[in-house]
């Protein structure tokens, strides 16, 4: 798969074994940084990945920022993004499955690197199920579209 990755200066670490990681797997990464350690701002990176995403440049996105919580907000803005942020691997294969998450986040101070690369294959591994999970995805881009 083509996935991209972007991170905050919580996660250079963690962002930088995991491109290795899925790297070793088999997969194209694109890194849109950051990959120093000076302090940055979330919101940039989630929403340059986010993009990357939306414009089918990449399959889906691995976000990390300390909680993964502010990173996804800031990508959940982009219209079409669904970046679901998951601790542990069984969230991470239902996100996929039941809410066809096209990005996932986590925090590189939540989680440890262990655990990161559980979530990566929970997520990369399972398929959208779609039926009656559509539906409900449909709904949400409706309020997309109400603005
Ligand atoms: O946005 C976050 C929380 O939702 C991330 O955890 C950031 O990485 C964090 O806020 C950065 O904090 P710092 O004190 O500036 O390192």
């Amino acid at each position: 798969m083509k996935i991209v990755i972007a991170n905050d200066h919580a996660a250079v670490e963690m962002k930088r074994e995991l491109v290795s990681y899925l790297q070793e797997a088999g997969h194209e990464v694109i890194n849109m940084g950051t990959d120093i350690a000076e302090s940055c701002n979330y919101a940039e990176y989630g929403e340059r990945a986010a993009r990357a995403v939306a414009a089918k440049e990449a399959d889906c996105g691995v976000l990390i920022c300390g909680t993964g919580v502010g990173i996804s907000l800031a990508a959940n803005k982009v219209k079409g993004i669904r970046a679901a942020v998951c601790s542990e691997a069984t969230t991470a294969r239902l996100v996929k499955q039941h809410n066809n998450a096209n990005m996932i986040a986590f925090g590189a101070r939540i989680v440890g690197m262990e655990t990161a690369k559980d979530i990566v294959d929970a997520y990369l591994g399972a398929e959208f199920e779609g039926g009656r999970h559509q539906k409900r995805i449909d709904l949400i881009h409706a309020i997309e579209e109400k603005g």
